[in-house]
Parts: C-alpha cells; structure tokens; sequence
C-alpha cells in the first residue's frame, strides 16, 4: 500500500483558536497505534488540518490512499503527549473565563477506544492543578459535582443516588439531588474524583477493556469571596461515552447491546443539536431562527448553553473530537469529523447579543433596588428582600414564595400587592425574551455591510475635522 505523507511539525495555535469569549473552538486529537494494531496502516496526517487517507481499491485491486481534509482550530498528531495537548489549548484562558463568571465546556467526544478517557483524566487533573496554583490569595472558593448519565437516568458517582437535570421557571437548568462538594486542596479534590471514577459504568468490551458506558461529567463551580454578588463560573468536563459501529458490536451480549443503544441514541441526539446549530448559523434573517432539539435528552439538556444562538453568558465550548489512527475505523472516524469540524462553522457566525437593560438578569444590586422601590412605590425597603444586595438574576432565582413572604414583612404589604410586584419583575423578563427573538431574527451584519459602515464612519471622522 502506498505510503502515508509525513506529520508535519507541531504548531502553535495561538492564532487559531477562536475568541475564548463567547465562542467555542473544535480541536482533533489521533491517538498512536495500540501493542494489538500493528496490523493495521496509520491513515491519518494532522496539522494544520486533519488529512484523512481513505484506502481505496481501484478496478484493478491495487489500493491507494484518496484524501480527505477536515478544518479545526487545532489538531494533534500521534506523536503528541497529554502536556502538549493540555499547554498548546491555553487552559489558562479557559480557566481565566471561568473566574470571571463564565461558563466553559469541554467535551471529549469519538468512537470507542480512541483515546477519549485517556485526555479526559489527564486535563482534569492539570485543570485542578493551575486552579489551586492561580488562586494562591484564595480569591475563590471551588465547588465540584461529578455524575454520569446513562441514557436517561443520571447517578451522582459521589453518593449513588439518582439525580435529576430539569430547566428552572427562568429556562436555567438546575440539577437536583447532586453533592456539592466543597474543594479545599488539590490532593482533596485529586482523591473525590479518583474515587468518583471508580463509580463510573464500565464494562470490558471487544475493542476496549475498560470501555466507559456512560458519559461522566465533571462540574466544577466558582464563587468569588471578593464579590459575592459576581455570578458563580461553570466549568464542565465532560468524557462522552464512545460510539460504537457494527463492527465493533459483533461479540456484544445483550447488556451490551442495550448499553450501545443507549449510547448511541443520546449521541445521536447531540449530533442533531450540533447540527440544527450549524443550519441556524448558516442562515441570515428571518430563517434564522431554528428550533434546537436540547430537550431529546439528559446530555442535551445539561449542554443547552453550547448549543444557544445568542446568550448573555460568556461562554467557551471546546469539543476534542478523538479517532484512532486505524485503517478499519476510516468509516466512524468520518463521521466524527465531519459532526464536530462542523461545529467551527456554526460558531465562526454566532450572534452576540447586545446586553439589554430592561432585562432583570442583567441587573446590578443598584438598578434592583431601584426597581424594588419604584415598583412598590416606596412601600417595600429593598433590603428586606435582597439583604446586602442581590443582582437582577439571584433576585429571578428567588422562588416566588420567599419572595412574596419577604415582601410582606414590611407594614401594609399585603400577599396582593406583594404578588403584583413579582409578576411586574416576569413580566420584564418575558419582554426581554421576547426582545432576543427579534434581534435573532434580525440579518448577520456581511463584510460588505461591515466595510459600508467603516467608510460611513470615516467620513463622520472628516467631516468633524474639517
Ligand atoms: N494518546 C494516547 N497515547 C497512548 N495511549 C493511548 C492514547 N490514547 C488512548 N490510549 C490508550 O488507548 C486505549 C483506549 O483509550 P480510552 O479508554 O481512553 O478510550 P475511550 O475513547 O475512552 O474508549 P471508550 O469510549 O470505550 O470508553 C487505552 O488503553 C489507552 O491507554
């Protein structure tokens, strides 16, 4: 058989990587032949692009290699370890977004046995490491979760108890039953998450021997003792259960072809997200708006962030999608590029949205008072419902019966009136919502647009100086 090009060097993706703000960045990860593959051709090339070589039989049976390109932010060859991989993705960015309230996913996604856990385990624990090591003035305090979902059902990998991923009364998704626990040291939080993983469903499969049959999702959670009325970072690192094609189901008993149904099915339902996503990116104006099927799953639900058009969050997706090197795998490794490489498309056009003021989740402990006093006409202190202070969303979070029970611990408020005041803070929200839905509908500015507006603004410039 022909012989494969070489790698080319490693390259810095400093330029490559998106905008860490509201944004995401897909990455490609090769893992090396494995002791049992020597068998088998490597059929892939990285850098800057991922090279595919599909071996392909011409008519008179020689093969040959056709090629095939898949564009990511940044790709890593065979040849690259756990360190580079985690210092070539700047994790200190990522990491910097999550201190200043911002919500950062990072999701291993590929076919089984092709390296997922093996990243996974490793960006943990680096990304536990530098947490401690940039918060040597404990700015921050840390919290983690760490569940696995199964299909449906959701076990929290502390306790063993089910949990339950649902959207709250403001379209939040809240996890309830869950363990918070309280991160103190790095060794502390090395030894809950050993102790989590050992939880994890696994079963010996055919093409691995510990073949993860759930999608293991780390959560991690910061507050800032500096400013308690700063919204709490999310960071989400997630290990997806690996798909699995025919070929590597022929051995399976009937658990486990139950577990590869369920798999699949939610990784389906992830595909259809990414990909709705990518059409409504795709389009201009009033076609804009696309439904995105989130609620199909429990996966899906979790990672509705990920998928929003627009979103007052700052926010960072990174999907590393894994393939093995393999000649045998050339089908389900296709498919794995070509579902998240389409994932850079849909964000190179996402819409960030221009921050409403009329919108309560946006407000500051000042403008909440003011809205508490206005609307009540003086008759509710603002303090007796917010205490020290309260920003626009913890006030939306406050369930509408401490709210009204506040309320009415000032003199002459009755349940009414103190009702009234809450369905005046909804019905804010409501018409922000609704102000989002015409602005999404609204035509993505083109380069033409954008090069008109310069030279309008130039001209301005002229005209003032003249
Ligand atoms: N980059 C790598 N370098 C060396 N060995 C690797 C690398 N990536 C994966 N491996 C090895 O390949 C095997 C399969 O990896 P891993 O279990 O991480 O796959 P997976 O994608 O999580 O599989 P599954 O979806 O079945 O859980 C393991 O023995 C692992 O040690």
């Amino acid at each position: 058989m022909q012989q494969l090009p070489q790698a080319e060097p490693h390259q810095n993706p400093q330029d490559n990587l998106a905008d860490i703000n509201r944004s995401a960045s897909v990455i490609c990860r090769v893992r090396p032949l494995l002791p049992h593959e020597t068998d088998q051709q490597l059929v892939f090339n990285s850098n800057p692009n991922s090279y595919l070589y599909q071996p392909v039989k011409n008519r008179f049976g020689d093969v040959t290699l056709q090629e095939q390109i898949f564009s990511f932010d940044h790709t890593f060859a065979h040849t690259d370890s756990n360190e580079i991989v985690y210092s070539s993705l700047e994790f200190e960015r990522l990491i910097n977004l999550f201190f200043n309230s911002g919500v950062v996913t990072c999701m291993s996604f590929g076919q089984t046995s092709s390296g997922k856990t093996y990243t996974t385990t490793y960006l943990v624990n680096r990304v536990l490491q530098d947490l401690f090591n940039l918060n040597s003035e404990n700015i921050y305090s840390f919290q983690m979760q760490y569940f696995e979902i199964f299909g449906e059902k959701c076990t929290d990998l502390m306790t063993g108890s089910e949990i339950f991923i649902k959207e709250d009364n403001i379209r939040n998704i809240v996890i309830q039953n869950v363990q918070t626990i309280q991160l103190e040291t790095f060794e502390q939080a090395y030894t809950c998450i050993k102790q989590g993983q050992q939880s994890r469903l696994q079963t010996a499969t055919q093409r691995n021997n510990h073949s993860s049959r759930s999608h293991a999702v780390l959560k991690l959670m910061c507050t800032n003792n500096a400013c308690p009325i700063a919204d709490i970072g999310e960071f989400y690192i997630i290990d997806l259960a690996g798909s699995e094609g025919s070929g590597d189901r022929t051995e399976h008993d009937r658990e486990l072809i139950k577990q590869a149904a369920a798999i699949n099915s939610s990784l389906m339902a992830l595909k259809s997200c990414l990909q709705a996503r990518m059409v409504a990116s795709s389009r201009e104006g009033e076609l804009r708006y696309v439904h995105i099927p989130y609620r199909n799953s429990k996966l899906t639900l979790l990672l509705k962030e990920c998928f929003e058009l627009s979103s007052i969050k700052k926010s960072h997706t990174m999907i590393i999608a894994h393939v093995t090197p393999c000649e045998k795998d050339v089908k389900q490794s296709v498919n794995t590029l070509k579902y998240v490489s389409q994932m850079k498309i849909a964000v190179q056009n996402a819409k960030i949205l221009t921050v409403n003021p009329e919108n309560p989740v946006v407000w500051d402990p000042v403008k909440v008072n003011q809205f508490i006093s206005e609307a009540s006409n003086n008759r509710i202190k603002p303090e007796t419902i917010t205490g020290e202070g309260m920003s626009g969303l913890q006030l939306c979070k406050l369930p509408e019966p401490e709210f009204i029970q506040r309320a009415m611990t000032n003199p002459g408020v009755g349940e009414k009136a103190a009702k009234h005041i809450y369905l005046k803070l909804w019905n804010k929200v409501i018409d922000a919502k609704m102000v989002v839905r015409k602005e999404l509908k609204k035509p993505v500015m083109t380069q033409k647009d954008r090069d008109l507006q310069e030279q309008e603004y130039l001209q301005e410039l002229i005209k003032r100086s003249k």
